[in-house]
């Protein structure tokens, strides 16, 4: 529960003045709520001659005050609304800047579909207890209080028959506030199972549709499903029961209220207007009772929402300091460097040296799984090398491959990397300031002209992972990007895979070419790509 809070309190920085306004607002409708029922006592007490005043004036008095709720609700619907919005862009700003930022190998390890769905639906359970639950968590309890202490003025014994249940309801809340949390963690794990399966299938439709496998996803998104009903059935159940108790208190409460009112009135000990106000401070104690019950549920959904957001918000980020952009000529050397994902005594890569200059193509060969890409992991400083060494050095100076060094490096990965938007828009995430005529001139070398003949040009819009365009333009278009972002060394992995071979010879003709001081290296499969190049290194 600490740990909730302190998630909250973290959560909530630069929203709490908002927060606050939103809570104080509530007081206001509180102190509004409890003066309408004395106010409402006085106008029966004045109109049935027990007690004296004029009438108008109570009457009066009880518009206003009514006008005034009204009022101050709708003051809070529109600061509420306003506040969801702001407090929701924040927490998804932290927690998706933080996931940015994380160290490739823990980012690497989540699935998306589980990342997102921790995004939406956790964020917005933490925004409906920040913005709606915790608020009228103080409210309902000031009300309760409120409308207590007035109740005990009145009638001291009523207030304290009536005032048994609240401590009776607090016993039952202890095991179904537990039973609750772990159902609530089930059915997030379950939401998040789902929207991981169904965005796999979305992102692979082709092999879903070429495969056949409708039925059997469409089988197992059922089977996904009825686990879920069944965890959302469970919680149901419990907290319908907590319900059916707490009911049964609420209920009792009135009718005691109001049998007592009635044999109060039969025996003259009260008046009308003191039973009305009994009835209205009843309600008043129910109303918060009732509000507080069901926040139960909302903020043992918040708590399980909380553990799963500040996992994401706790990945440990890279450091990445300031940044080393190397001008000039810059040549790349990988020494002696030992690399293994997890068990050491199985290395990936091993006793692995490397050196590529200024001005020329070196190419990485190696069978499938022996390294290659991960080579490439270990250059970006993505990953650290357990033995050995990676630096990049220009005339002036040598460092060591780090997250600050990355600014020298222009990579091209394997596979379609192509954004959603317009080519050109694509084209400027490698050069934000590229005018028309070094994207021409890009195109040109990544033998990408073809982009140019396109009815629309530069300006034609791609659909998500670059839908619109075949698999080898994507390649050249996503080559041209990399030509334009202003790093030293070029990084190519499989760059050509999607390449006919006549294509490739002109892409590489043209590289060879256009490639000035800058270093190539290419890791490719491609014996052509090899020929091209002025040294090999076999991994
Ligand atoms: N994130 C990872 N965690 C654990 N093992 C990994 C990870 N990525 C790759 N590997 C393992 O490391 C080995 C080398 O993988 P890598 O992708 O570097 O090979 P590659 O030479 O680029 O292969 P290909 O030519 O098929 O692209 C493989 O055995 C692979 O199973």
């Amino acid at each position: 529960m600490l740990r909730f809070l302190k998630f909250l309190t973290d959560i909530s920085r630069g929203h709490r003045k908002a927060l606050m306004v939103i809570t104080l607002i509530g007081i206001l409708s509180v102190a509004v709520s409890l003066s309408f029922v004395w106010a409402l006592k006085l106008v029966i007490d004045v109109a049935s001659g027990d007690a004296g005043g004029s009438l108008l004036h109570y009457s009066l008095i009880l518009v206003l005050l009514t006008l005034f709720r009204v009022l101050l609700n709708v003051v809070d619907v529109r600061y509420v609304n306003m506040t969801e919005v702001r407090v929701g862009n924040s927490i998804r700003q932290k927690v998706f800047a933080n996931l940015l930022y994380t160290r490739w190998t823990e980012a690497s390890s989540l699935h998306s579909g589980d990342v997102l769905t921790r995004m939406i639906k956790d964020t917005d359970d933490i925004i409906k207890t920040l913005i709606s639950a915790l608020p009228m968590l103080i409210t309902a309890t000031l009300q309760l209080g409120g409308a207590f202490l007035i109740l005990l003025l009145m009638d001291p014994l009523l207030a304290l028959v009536l005032g048994i249940a609240m401590p009776v309801l607090l016993l039952f809340s202890k095991p179904y506030y537990v039973k609750m949390r772990d159902y609530s963690r089930q059915i997030k794990e379950s939401e998040s199972f789902i929207t991981s399966m169904m965005e796999e299938n979305l992102l692979n439709q082709l092999v879903v549709r070429a495969y056949e496998r409708q039925e059997d996803e469409l089988d197992r998104l059922g089977d996904l499903q009825r686990e879920l009903q069944r965890k959302v059935e469970k919680k149901t159940t419990v907290s319908a029961w907590a319900r059916f108790v707490s009911g049964l208190a609420f209920s009792g409460g009135y009718i005691t209220a109001f049998i007592w009112g009635a044999w109060g009135i039969a025996g003259k000990t009260v008046t009308f207007g003191t039973v009305t106000a009994y009835l209205q401070l009843v309600n008043q104690i129910q109303r918060p009772l009732y509000d507080l019950m069901r926040l139960f549920p909302t903020l043992i959904s918040a708590q399980a929402a909380s553990e799963r957001l500040s996992f994401l918000k706790k990945l440990e980020s890279e450091e990445i300091g300031e940044k080393q952009f190397l001008a000039g000529r810059v040549s790349l050397r990988v020494e002696d460097i030992t690399y293994a994902y997890g068990d050491e005594s199985r290395p990936v890569i091993s006793g692995f040296s490397l050196e590529a200059g200024p001005g020329e193509m070196v190419a990485v060969m190696g069978e499938t799984g022996t390294g290659k890409t991960t080579l490439i992991r270990l250059i970006l400083a993505l990953i650290e090398p357990q033995k050995g060494s990676i630096s990049i050095r220009n005339e002036e100076r040598e460092v060591k491959a780090s997250p600050s060094t990355r600014s020298n490096f222009v990579y091209v990965p394997q596979g379609n990397t192509l954004f959603s938007g317009t080519i050109r828009s694509n084209l400027l995430i490698g050069n934000p300031d590229a005018g028309e005529e070094m994207l021409v001139d890009a195109l040109g070398v990544a033998s990408a002209g073809f982009v140019l003949e396109l009815p629309e040009g530069l300006d034609t819009v791609l659909g998500m992972g670059g839908s619109g365009v075949s698999e080898g333009q994507a390649q050249r278009i996503a080559i041209a990007r990399s030509l334009l972002r202003p790093g030293g060394i070029l990084l190519l992995d499989e760059a050509t895979s999607a390449l006919d071979i006549e294509t490739e010879k002109t892409f590489l003709t043209n590289l060879k070419k256009h490639i000035g001081s800058r270093t190539v290296l290419f890791i490719t499969h491609h014996a052509e790509v090899a020929r091209y190049c002025d040294r090999i290194y076999r991994i």
